[in-house]
């Protein structure tokens, strides 16, 4: 795998060495961390019937994470998400800020990506962003959503936006079922390398995130999908968007959902 990666370096223009190896020691003194080892979905599995067996391996890279980069900042991707990213701030000790989920930025390009498919504008136009689970109590505050600055809503009827917001939050079990075999891999790794490639600018471009709410949005204190900025220490704040009442909503109750998922991890 490293080898094939490092083939295309002089097609995608970059020097960084790739090297892989099978012990935590690598490890030693990586500045960002992009966790993806566990077991990925079959069709027909939730994201929640991986909980068992990608806990046990999440605490066993965060035990090496702890050991041998102290002061990284850990991208998470391991799902279900918002338990894994717990585990990991919890097992490594990390304060907050060093230990993100990725999910959001996934999220929102799979609703943009869904949105351009209607037709009405570019992927690139189309502005929204995915708050809340990595799955059923995804929360895409349609009020925020924007084609070249003109709200969304007033650009497709509502029972149609609604179905997109669906197709949206299973978007990666229909990947599952067509793929047959794994998960959905190229966009999870493009959203992954684009939050890394973020910090290492020191960028603080909103982006939606799992991280600790701690009071944010009145919500549970819990690991949930907010908009954030990053720098290169990780979170640098989490941002208060102007959600309508029925979003807020949403978020809280998304909020309670992972809360209690999060207390009955051993
Ligand atoms: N957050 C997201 O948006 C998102 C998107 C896609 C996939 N995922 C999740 O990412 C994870 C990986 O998915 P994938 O498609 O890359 O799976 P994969 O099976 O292709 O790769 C998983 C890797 O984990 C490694 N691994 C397994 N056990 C390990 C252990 N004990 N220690 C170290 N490495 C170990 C395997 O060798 C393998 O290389 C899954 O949990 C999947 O559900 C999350």
């Amino acid at each position: 795998m490293a080898l094939d990666m490092w083939h295309s370096a002089p097609l995608r223009r970059f020097t960084t060495r790739i090297e892989g190896s099978t012990d935590l020691s690598a490890l030693e003194g990586a500045r960002y961390i992009v966790m993806t080892a566990g077991r990925p979905r079959q069709p027909g599995m939730s994201r929640t019937d991986l909980t068992g067996v990608n806990a046990e391996i999440v605490g066993n890279v965060a035990d090496g994470i702890r050991r041998y980069a102290p002061a990284s900042v850990v991208v998470v991707v391991t799902n279900p998400l918002e338990e894994m990213t717990h585990l990991m701030a919890k097992r490594t000790g990390f304060p907050s800020a060093r230990v993100i989920g990725m999910a959001g930025v996934l999220d929102s390009a799979r609703f943009c990506s869904l949105v351009a498919l209607e037709g009405i504008a570019r992927p690139e136009d189309v502005d929204a962003i995915a708050l809340g689970s990595h799955g059923a109590e995804m929360v895409i505050p349609l009020s925020l959503a924007k084609v070249q600055g003109r709200p969304l809503e007033q650009l497709i009827p509502k029972d149609r936006l609604a179905a997109i917001v669906e197709r949206a939050r299973d978007s990666g079990a229909e990947v599952v079922k067509l793929l047959q075999k794994g998960s959905a891999y190229f966009s999870p790794a493009e959203s992954a390398a684009s939050m890394v490639a973020a910090m290492v600018k020191g960028d603080s471009e909103l982006i939606a995130a799992c991280v600790q709410s701690g009071g944010a949005y009145g919500v549970d204190d819990t690991r949930i999908g907010l908009p954030v900025r990053l720098d290169t220490d990780g979170v640098k704040e989490i941002a208060e968007l102007p959600l309508r009442p029925d979003e807020r909503a949403a978020l809280a109750a998304a909020a309670g959902s992972i809360a209690k998922r999060i207390s009955e991890l051993a």
